[in-house]
């Protein structure tokens, strides 16, 4: 089905360049400033090849093309073209000093458009009041410090679940694949905040699973964007597919809301007023938006939810990954971390939340983890509200801008042996390192400016927490002759291409 796809391309390319052919005769148009340099693309067949391709595929193309055009380039990706930023001081200019500029996101492509509710989510709503209105919202109710320290009973809930499986594999003296573990915990917590504290371990299982695989392979839908009304004819089957992931995870996901709509209403009716600790979910109920004055409906709030698993499960497991990875790759790390931990904690079980404040070098561990290993490359695609300059570029309303993320945090200029693990680096200056940008930019990991992860204060706890304390309660070793490979691939987030696997044992059994 595909070719007959390729074939149509050709002939309506081919009716395109001879339109352009003609267009050479008319007057041309009067620009001030140009898009930034790029290759040229074949009209349609190009844009076309260019959109079958994931970033991740992309990002050496874009590092070679640095080379030649400079810190700007433009590829034509679909039916826009889309600019490629990986200077840190225009980073700057554009996200930070012109943020209300630079803030917008792009129309959705039309399978996004399904799954975003027509753009009714945080990170997909065109910048405006209903994107403030979702955004406040799960930053003051669920994000805010002295909420996030009300789960504080779920992380060890979570962490006591971890603990127990590897100590039955410390036991048996058999390696631990260590990615399905972190993974399931990431969910575990986000579930717990996203659907109330009162769910089985089966039941948050059966949410990954769907979850997990809708998020997965999702580049086999892409396809589909370029020209919907064609491939509804002859790609049919897939877009049943791709109906048929939503509609799985709206049969799990949608009686969870339902639920806690009930739970919300029994409350204010004052049948029960237990231990009722509030959700994502139970803050979306009610709210209001703006533009359209009215309340979210089902699938909006079942998109909503879906964005908050997405968004912060796969990307601090993956990151939580990389660091454990590197700590077993280079032991004498492993072993400063430790006795920093043991200088705090002395001879105590477990290491409180609290007690991450005093670790300096944790921190800087976790930085250099994503600064060397960011979950994602790029951003989420950007856009302007209006034609604007950057860098004597013009970045078109019609396009989309996009910013390197690891091209920035492994720029020789900026960090000495880039390609080095070294969490010295972050702490050689007085001042706690700044990840939001907002003076300068040196890495963004999590973005920078007005569209900055949201969850980046909730990542950062997470990551301490766990590197801690599975720091403090095993010793992490590489199996015999195994080097650990940092080679990446692309899954939602970028991941190990071989998952780390380590041998662990128990410190107290070391210690004693
Ligand atoms: C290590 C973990 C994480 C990393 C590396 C990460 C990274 C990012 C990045 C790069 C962006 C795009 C910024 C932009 O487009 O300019 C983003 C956006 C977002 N992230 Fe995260 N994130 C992480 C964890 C989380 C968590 C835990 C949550 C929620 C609980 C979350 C929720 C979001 C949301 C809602 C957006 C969209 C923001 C908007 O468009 O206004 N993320 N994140």
């Amino acid at each position: 089905m595909e070719t007959w796809f390729f074939i149509l391309l050709i002939a309506v390319s081919i009716s395109l360049i001879l339109k352009a052919f003609f267009n050479l005769f008319s007057p041309p148009k009067k620009l001030t400033h140009t898009l930034p340099p790029g290759p040229s693309t074949f009209p349609i067949i190009g844009n076309f090849l260019w959109l079958r391709k994931s970033f991740f595929e992309i990002e050496p193309i874009l590092r070679n093309l640095r080379k030649k055009y400079g810190s700007m380039v433009t590829l034509y990706i679909g039916p826009r073209p889309s600019i490629f930023v990986s200077d840190h001081s225009l980073a700057h200019q554009a996200l930070v000093q012109s943020g209300s500029l630079f803030s917008d996101r792009p129309k959705a492509l039309p399978t996004s458009k399904i799954m975003s509710s027509n753009q009714h989510n945080i990170s997909s709503a065109p910048y405006g009041p209903n994107w403030r209105v979702l955004r406040r919202n799960l930053t003051s109710e669920i994000l805010h410090p002295s909420r996030i320290k009300s789960y504080s009973h779920a992380r060890k809930w979570v962490l006591d679940i971890l603990f127990d499986v590897l100590q039955s594999k410390a036991k048996t003296g058999e390696p631990v694949q260590v990615l399905t573990h972190f993974q399931y915990v990431m969910f575990c917590l986000l579930v717990l905040m996203c659907f109330g504290d009162k769910l089985s371990q089966e039941q948050i299982k059966k949410i990954e699973d769907v979850v997990r695989r809708g998020l997965l392979g999702l580049e086999r839908f892409n396809i589909l964007n370029f020209w919907p009304k064609v491939t509804k004819v002859l790609l049919r089957k897939r877009w049943q597919e791709f109906f048929q992931r939503r509609k799985d995870q709206e049969d799990v996901l949608i009686p969870l809301i339902r639920a806690r709509k009930k739970a919300k209403e029994e409350k204010l009716s004052d049948k029960k007023s237990d231990d009722y600790v509030l959700a994502y979910v139970d803050t979306l109920l009610d709210l209001e938006l703006p533009e359209e004055k009215r309340k979210l409906t089902e699938g909006e709030i079942f998109s909503l939810a879906s964005e908050f698993l997405n968004a912060g499960t796969d990307t601090t497991s993956t990151a939580l990954q990389w660091v454990m990875a590197n700590l077993v790759k280079y032991p004498h790390i492993q072993d400063k971390l430790f006795l920093e931990i043991k200088g705090v904690v002395g001879d105590g079980e477990e290491i409180k939340e609290d007690d991450l404040q005093k670790m300096p070098y944790l921190k800087a561990v976790i930085l250099e983890g994503l600064r060397r290993h960011p979950p994602g490359h790029f951003v989420l695609p950007h856009c302007v509200t209006e034609d604007t300059v950057l860098g004597d570029y013009l970045v078109p309303k019609n396009g989309t801008i996009n910013f390197m993320v690891a091209e920035m945090g492994w720029d020789p200029k900026v960090w000495e042996d880039p390609m080095a693990f070294k969490p010295e680096r972050f702490m050689r200056n007085e001042q706690v390192f700044d990840i939001t940008g907002s003076r300068e930019i040196k890495m963004m990991p999590f973005g920078v400016g007005r569209r900055i992860c949201p969850g980046f204060g909730l990542a950062l706890l997470h990551l301490e927490y766990f590197v801690a304390n599975l720091i403090w309660k095993f010793e992490w070793k590489a199996m015999d002759g195994d080097e650990i490979s940092l080679e990446e691939k692309q899954e939602f987030t970028v991941v190990m291409k071989t998952p780390l696997m380590a041998h662990i044992s128990p410190r107290k059994e070391i210690r004693s």
